[in-house]
C-alpha cells in the first residue's frame, strides 16, 4: 500500500516536523511528508523541509488583500499536494471554513496543552501561571473553534517546582513528538473515525 501523503503546516522551529520526517524514512511507518507549508519566510521549520528534499511554500496572511483569500489560496496550495492528512505542527494561524471543508476530517493540531485546558498561543505559559501539577499535549482533529476539536492522543508531564515557561515547553514538546509520531504513523495505517466527539482508530 502506498504511504499516506503528509501535508505539515510550520510557523516555527519544527521539530514537531523533523520528527515526522525521521519516521517516515522507514517504509513501515505508512506515511511521508510531500510537501511542507508556512505562513512565514526564514523559519527553520522550512530550512529542515529543504534540507530533507521536501517542497516547501509559504503563503503570508499580509500579502492577502483579505483572510479569506489567504485561506483560499492556502486550502488550494495544500490540495495540490493531494494529501491524506493535513499535520498543523505548531502553525500559528487559525485556519477558516474553506480550508476545513476542503480537507473535512482530515487537519489534526498538535497542541502543547491538555485540552479543553489552556487554548490558544500561550498554553505552557498559561498552565503555569495557573499552578497546575500536570500538563502535556494533545492531537485534535481540527474544527472551527480554537482548540476544540475532538481528541485523537493526548500525553501528560509534570510540572516542577522550579519550572520557568521555557523548561516546561521543552518538556512538553519532547512527549509531544511521540505522541505525535505515533498517532499520525496510526491514523495513516489504520484510519481514524469520529463518533460524536469520540475519535476511534479504524476505518
Ligand atoms: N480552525 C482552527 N485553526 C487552528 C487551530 C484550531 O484549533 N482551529 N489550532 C491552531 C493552533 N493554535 C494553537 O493551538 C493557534 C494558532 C494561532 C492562533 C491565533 O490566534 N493566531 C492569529 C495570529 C497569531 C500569529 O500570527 O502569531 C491568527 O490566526 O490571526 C490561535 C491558536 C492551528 N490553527
Ligand atoms: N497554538 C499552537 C502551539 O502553541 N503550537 C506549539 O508550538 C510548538 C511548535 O514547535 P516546533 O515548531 O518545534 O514543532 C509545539 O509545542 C506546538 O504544540
Amino acid at each position: 500500500m502506498n504511504p499516506a501523503r503528509l501535508v505539515v503546516l510550520v510557523s516555527g522551529a519544527g521539530t514537531n516536523l523533523q520528527a515526522l520526517i525521521d519516521a517516515s524514512a522507514e517504509a513501515s511507518y505508512g506515511a511521508k511528508v510531500v510537501a511542507v507549508g508556512a505562513d512565514r519566510d526564514g523559519i527553520e521549520g522550512l530550512a529542515r523541509a529543504e534540507r530533507a528534499g521536501i517542497p516547501t511554500f509559504v503563503r503570508r496572511v499580509g500579502d492577502f488583500t483579505s483572510r479569506e483569500h489567504w485561506d483560499l489560496t492556502l486550502t488550494d496550495t495544500v490540495a495540490a499536494f493531494e494529501p491524506d492528512l493535513v499535520v498543523l505542527a505548531g502553525f500559528m494561524k487559525l485556519v477558516g471554513s474553506p480550508f476545513l471543508e476542503k480537507f473535512a476530517g482530515k487537519v489534526v493540531n498538535t497542541h502543547p496543552a491538555l485540552c479543553p485546558s489552556f487554548p490558544g498561543t500561550t498554553g505552557p505559559a498559561d498552565a503555569l501561571a495557573y499552578g497546575v501539577k500536570v500538563t502535556g499535549a494533545t492531537l485534535f482533529v481540527v474544527d472551527e473553534g480554537v482548540d476544540t476539536g475532538p481528541i485523537v492522543a493526548q500525553t501528560v508531564v509534570p510540572v516542577h517546582d522550579d519550572d520557568d515557561v521555557e523548561s516546561l515547553h521543552d518538556r512538553i514538546k519532547l512527549a509531544e513528538r511521540t505522541m505525535l509520531v505515533e498517532s499520525v504513523g496510526r491514523i495513516a495505517r489504520e484510519g481514524i473515525a469520529v463518533k460524536e466527539r469520540r475519535v476511534i482508530f479504524g476505518r
